[in-house]
C-alpha cells in the first residue's frame, strides 16, 4: 500500500485550518498508488484527496502539475481540481512533506476495459490535448528518447536475469529509436501515463482523469501511443485491433491525427513500450522486495515491444482504411 507518511488528526486539523473546506469528519489512507501518499478526507464540505508528495516527485515541479489540473478543469475537463489555501497557495507542508488537497473525483477505474471504454478514452484524451493547448507552462519529458539509454545502462548488467534475449533486443530498439524518433510532430501538454488506473468511469461513462505527475510537454501522438500500449493488449499479450480502432476512432473524432502523426504510431508505440519496460525493469532490479512499492512486470512490456517491432504499417493498430502504404489517406 502507498501510505509512506503517517499523519495524525491534530496535525491534519491544523493543516486544514488553512483551507476553506469545512471541518474534518474522517480521513483514511488510500492503499492504491505507488508514488505518493494519498488520504481520502471527508469534511463538512464534501470529499477531498490529500496528497503528500514523496521522494520521487521534485517539489519544484509541483506548480506545473497542479496548475495544469487547475487549467484543464477550468477548460471543462473532468480532473481533480487543486484547492487553493487562504494564503493563495496550492502547495503547503504537512508532516515534513509538500502537500496539496484536490477535489475528489467520482468513479472507479476499470480492470477490464472494453472497446467502448477505449473509444471514450480516445475522446477524452483528444479533449485533454485541445484543452492543454492554451496552457502556457512547459515541462520537459524526463522519460523520453534521450533518457532511455542512461536508464537502460543502470539495468543492463542484470537484465539477462529477466530474459536472456533482452540485452540484444533492447540495444537494437534503442539504436533504432534514437536514430528515427520523430522531431516535427505537433506537441503540447501530454498526460504521459494514462493507464486504466488513471481513468475513472461512472456507470460506463468516463468520469475523469487523475494522476498528472508525469505530465509534460511532448509529442501529442505519443500520448495516444502510451494508451494503445496500456489499453489495447489482452492478458495473453495479443494486441486487440478492435480496441485500438475504437481508441483511435474516439481520438480522431475530436482531434484528427494528421497523416504524419498516424504514420508515426508504430515508432511512437515502440518508444512508449520501451519507456515502460525500462522503468519497470529498473524498479524490478533495484527496489528491494518487501517495500511498499508495487513492482510491475517488465516482461509485459518486453512482449509488447516484440509486437511493435514487427508492425509495418499504422493500419495494424486498427486503422484499416486510414493509411495506405504510400502514406496517403485512403
Ligand atoms: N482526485 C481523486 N479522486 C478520487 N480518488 C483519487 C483521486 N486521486 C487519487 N485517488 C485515489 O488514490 C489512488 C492513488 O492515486 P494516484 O494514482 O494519483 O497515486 P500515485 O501514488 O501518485 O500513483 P501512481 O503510483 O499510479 O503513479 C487512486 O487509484 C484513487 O483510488
Ligand atoms: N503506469 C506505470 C506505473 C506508474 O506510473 C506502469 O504501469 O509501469
Amino acid at each position: 500500500m502507498a501510505v509512506y507518511t503517517d499523519i495524525n488528526e491534530v496535525e491534519l486539523a491544523a493543516f486544514l485550518s488553512n483551507y476553506n473546506i469545512g471541518t474534518l469528519t474522517s480521513y483514511k489512507g488510500i492503499a492504491e498508488g505507488v508514488e505518493n501518499t494519498n488520504y481520502l478526507l471527508h469534511t463538512t464540505a464534501g470529499a477531498f484527496i490529500l496528497t503528500l508528495y514523496e521522494k520521487r516527485v521534485n517539489p519544484q515541479e509541483l506548480p506545473f502539475f497542479l496548475k495544469l489540473m487547475q487549467h484543464l478543469s477550468a477548460e471543462g475537463l473532468e480532473c481533480p481540481q487543486p484547492v487553493v489555501a487562504g494564503n493563495g497557495e496550492m502547495i503547503g507542508e504537512l508532516a515534513g512533506r509538500p502537500a496539496a488537497i484536490v477535489t475528489f473525483l467520482e468513479g472507479m477505474w476499470l480492470r477490464k476495459p472494453a472497446a467502448e471504454h477505449c473509444e471514450a478514452l480516445g475522446v477524452g484524451l483528444a479533449q485533454m490535448h485541445l484543452a492543454g493547448q492554451s496552457f502556457t507552462m512547459e515541462r520537459k519529458n524526463g522519460l523520453t528518447v534521450d533518457n532511455w539509454r542512461p536508464l537502460w545502462q543502470q539495468s543492463l548488467a542484470h537484465a539477462d536475469k529477466i530474459e536472456p534475449a533482452l540485452i540484444d533486443e533492447a540495444e537494437a530498439d534503442l539504436a533504432y529509436l534514437e536514430a528515427n524518433w520523430p522531431q516535427d510532430l505537433p506537441r503540447g501538454v501530454i498526460h504521459a501515463d494514462l493507464f486504466p488506473d488513471n481513468v475513472f468511469f461512472l456507470n460506463d461513462k468516463l468520469s475523469g482523469f487523475i494522476d498528472f505527475y508525469f505530465a509534460c510537454t511532448d509529442i501529442l501522438a505519443y500520448d495516444v501511443a502510451v494508451c494503445l500500449n496500456a489499453w489495447c493488449f489482452e492478458k495473453d499479450h495479443s494486441y486487440n485491433q478492435t480496441k485500438g480502432a475504437a481508441l483511435l476512432r474516439g481520438y480522431n473524432s475530436v482531434r484528427p491525427l494528421s497523416v504524419a502523426e498516424t504514420e508515426a504510431l508504430p515508432i511512437l508505440s515502440r518508444g512508449a513500450a520501451l519507456r515502460f519496460m525500462l522503468t519497470r525493469l529498473y524498479d524490478w532490479l533495484t527496489v528491494p522486495d518487501g517495500t511498499f512499492v508495487v513492482k510491475k512486470d517488465p516482461m509485459e512490456y518486453v512482449r509488447k515491444l516484440r509486437f511493435h517491432r514487427q508492425v509495418e504499417n499504422a493500419s495494424e493498430y486498427g486503422l484499416p482504411n486510414a493509411v495506405s502504404t504510400s502514406g496517403e489517406h485512403a
